[in-house]
This record gives structure tokens, C-alpha cells and sequence, in this order.
């Protein structure tokens, strides 16, 4: 029996050896969960001259406390001016006159929103020291630097450090295409009436909605049948894509319509020391006339979707939050196989249990906001005992 850090290797040389992603340049504004392709520096430093952190007064930090002439008035956006000594008036964000080195916050010297004119006079009650609320030219990054490294996720500070950066685009990895083929004779569309002995296809949308999630294209289809000719044909079908991703039909029953499709083609199938999603099967088939890396899990839907955070998630998209967290309550494990149970932080710091260990729990799973590992060798973990647990409540 296969590992399951054997099986996350083999599944991320398979996927890594046929997807080469190409650069795409896109603007920010659609850049959001896209992969950097390549470092990002920033071109001007950051900030980009030194600038009030208050609204108050420039000063000099030598300056006795006492009264001093006001003899300036700069505001944000204002461009930079030299200082003339004394004190001048500063607003937030307004440029450093040149020469001055600190400010006082202007309720330190009187009325917030209140200030005195030029050539009036302010009372400087304290001296105060050099670089007091003053934000240094590049004291977030200098100019040239490195602002994200190639294999960043773009997120909402990470668009906001290019913006301000003054980039309009970024450079991303494009998206993998990713065909996900649900199988089997039971399943129906949702929306449309259930016959007697059918079920839902639940794993289409689930795994559409996992790979989007980590940054795929999914297109998904079901092929409701048995029949390897069904499956055959679906493949035929397809366009190009970079991976496929079938769910059913891999176990041992007598209709095993993946594994009887694909093992003549050269795609392995296996058992991983994991429950739920035992069953799998990799390798590499012709699709759209290219060769195409394909991944079999097991039906189950929790089976699917645990196989997918697993080993396909983080290949495209990267490892998941880990944490170590007290258990609530006492469980059980099988210990010959790395469990993956599906859990809930609670608001006391532990992790408690959502259903049982059941692949066909996806309900259970639904109100999960945790994956729980219970590691090969363990089969009993007592309340308290701290366990990894992944978060997935993205
Ligand atoms: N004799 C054995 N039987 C089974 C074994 C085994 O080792 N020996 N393994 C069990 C394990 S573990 C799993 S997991 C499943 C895997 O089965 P398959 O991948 O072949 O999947 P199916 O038989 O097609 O379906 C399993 C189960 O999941 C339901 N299903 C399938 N597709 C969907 C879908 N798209 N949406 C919702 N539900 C789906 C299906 O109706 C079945 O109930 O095999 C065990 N058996
Ligand atoms: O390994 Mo199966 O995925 O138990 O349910």
C-alpha cells in the first residue's frame, strides 16, 4: 500500500512534468488569486518621500521647547518644500519640508483641526525627538526591492502593495484547465427528478467549486453510465486541457468503469494507506491529441474532496493553514491508515468532531470548518491530546 506522502509526490512530479504554466499579463483589477509568475519589485520606494505620520507641526528636533513661529502650511499632495525654520503646519500624508525631522501631533500643541496661521506662534511644550511621526522615504521598502516573490497568491494587501508600487499589471501563471469527469450509472443531475436507486451527482460541483478555489478553470462533466464506450467518448470530446480529474468508478466492484477506461491506457490504480479516499489511480492519457495527466478518486464525496485537498491542492494552489489544537473529545483511528476526520474549532481552543468517519458524510463536512489528521500508527488520541488539523474554511 501506497503512502500518502508517496501518493502526494507522485501526484505533484505527474501534474509538474506536463503543466508548464505561461505568463499572463493581467491588470490588477483581474489579477485577484492569481499566482505571481515572476518576483515583483517595486520601482519607486515605499513611501516614496518622507511624510507626515499626524497632523500637527514640523519641527526641528533641536528646537527648546518654547513658542516658534509657524512658517509654512503643507498639506497632501502638496509638493515638497524646504524648511524655513520654526514650526510649519503639516497634515497627514503631506510631504516633510526639507530640513525639518519631526512633528508634534497638533492636539499636543492645542486644538485638534485648529491651526495657527503664518507667522503666528505655537508653544512647543517639550522638545521632541528626531523622526517623531515622521514616515521615512522607503521605510516599507526601498525602491528595487523585492516586493513579492514568483509564486505569490495576490490578495487584497498583496494587489494593494503593487498598486501602490505605481504597477498597474502583474505578471501571473495562467490557470489551469482542469476537466473533472464525474462517473457512474447511479448519478443525476441536480435539479432534475430522482429515480429510484439514483443519487445526486454532488462531486461535479464540489470539485468545480475546489479547483476554482485554488485557481483552475474547472470544466466539468458527468457521464452517468457504467459503460467505459460513455467514458471513452466524454474523453474524445474534450479540448485541450492541462489535467484531468475523474471521481468514481476506481474501487472493486464489478463495474469499475474509470479503472476498466483508463488501466488499458497506462493510468495506475492503488491503494493509499488513507481513509477516506483508499482508492486511487494516476498516470498520463491522450487528450485533445496531448498527453494529459489524469487523477482518479474514489466516488465517495468526502473521498473526493479529501483526495483533493491532499494531493491536488497543493500543487496548484499550496499547502492549507496546519495547526495543532487539543481535541475536545477522545477518538478512535484505524492506525494501520492516516485518518482524515472533519472538524470544528470551538471557541475553548480545541477541535471537536463533526459526523463520523463515513466518506459518505458530506453534509457532516459541510458544517466542518477543519480537516483532522489522525497519522498512521495512531489508533486512539485521547481528549486533550493535540492533533494537526487543517483549516478550510477559506
Ligand atoms: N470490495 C471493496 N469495496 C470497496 C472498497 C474496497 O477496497 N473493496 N473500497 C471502498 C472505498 S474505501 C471507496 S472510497 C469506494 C470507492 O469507490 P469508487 O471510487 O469505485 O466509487 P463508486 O463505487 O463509483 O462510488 C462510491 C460511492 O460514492 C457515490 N458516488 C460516486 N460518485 C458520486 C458523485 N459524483 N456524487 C455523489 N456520490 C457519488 C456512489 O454512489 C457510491 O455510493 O469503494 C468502496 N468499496
Ligand atoms: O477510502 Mo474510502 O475513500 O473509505 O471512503
Amino acid at each position: 500500500m501506497t503512502t500518502v506522502a508517496e501518493h502526494r509526490a507522485a501526484v505533484r512530479g505527474l501534474v509538474e512534468s506536463h503543466w508548464h504554466p505561461a505568463t499572463e499579463v493581467v491588470p490588477l483589477g483581474a489579477a485577484l488569486g492569481r499566482v505571481l509568475a515572476e518576483d515583483a519589485r517595486t520601482p519607486i520606494d515605499l513611501p516614496p518621500f518622507d511624510n507626515s505620520q499626524m497632523d500637527g507641526y514640523a519641527v526641528r528636533s533641536d528646537a527648546a521647547a518654547g513658542p516658534l513661529r509657524v512658517t509654512g502650511h503643507v498639506a497632501a499632495g502638496d509638493p515638497i518644500t524646504s524648511f524655513a525654520g520654526g514650526a510649519v503646519a503639516i497634515m497627514t500624508g503631506a510631504p516633510m519640508p526639507v530640513g525639518a525631522d519631526a512633528v508634534v501631533p497638533v492636539e499636543a500643541v492645542g486644538t485638534p483641526g485648529d491651526f495657527a496661521a503664518v507667522g503666528e506662534t505655537i508653544e512647543l511644550r517639550q522638545p521632541v525627538e528626531r523622526g517623531t511621526f515622521v514616515r521615512a522615504r522607503g521605510s516599507d521598502l526601498p525602491g528595487g526591492s523585492v516586493l513579492l516573490e514568483a509564486g505569490a497568491t495576490l490578495g487584497p494587501a498583496q494587489l494593494g502593495a503593487l498598486a501602490a508600487s505605481g504597477l498597474s499589471t502583474a505578471p501571473v501563471r495562467a490557470r489551469p484547465r482542469v476537466l473533472i469527469v464525474s462517473t457512474g450509472a447511479e448519478l443525476a443531475e441536480p435539479g432534475e427528478p430522482l429515480r429510484t436507486g439514483a443519487i445526486y451527482d454532488a462531486n461535479a460541483v464540489s470539485l468545480s467549486a475546489a479547483i476554482t478555489l485554488a485557481g483552475g478553470i474547472a470544466l466539468a462533466t458527468g457521464v452517468y453510465s457504467d459503460e467505459p464506450g460513455h467514458l471513452r467518448l466524454a474523453l474524445e470530446a474534450a479540448g485541450p486541457v492541462d489535467l484531468v480529474v475523474t471521481s468514481g468508478g476506481v474501487s472493486a466492484g464489478a463495474h469499475e468503469v474509470v479503472r476498466d477506461t483508463l488501466e488499458p491506457l497506462g493510468v495506475r490504480f492503488g491503494s493509499v494507506a488513507l481513509q477516506p479516499g483508499g482508492p486511487q489511480g494516476l498516470g498520463a492519457i491522450t487528450v485533445a491529441g496531448a498527453a494529459t495527466p489524469v487523477l482518479c478518486f474514489p466516488g465517495n464525496p468526502v473521498s473526493s474532496l479529501v483526495s483533493f485537498e491532499l494531493f491536488l491542492r497543493p500543487v496548484l494552489r499550496g499547502d492549507r493553514p496546519m495547526l495543532r489544537v487539543p481535541l475536545a473529545a477522545s477518538v478512535d483511528s484505524p492506525g494501520t491508515k492516516h485518518q482524515v476526520r472533519r472538524g470544528r474549532l470551538t471557541d475553548a481552543g480545541t477541535v471537536e468532531l463533526v459526523g463520523g468517519p463515513g466518506s459518505h458524510l458530506l453534509a457532516a463536512y459541510a458544517r466542518s470548518d477543519v480537516l483532522v489528521h489522525l497519522p498512521v500508527g495512531l489508533s486512539r488520541a485521547e481528549a486533550g491530546e493535540t492533533v494537526e488539523v487543517w483549516r478550510i474554511d477559506e
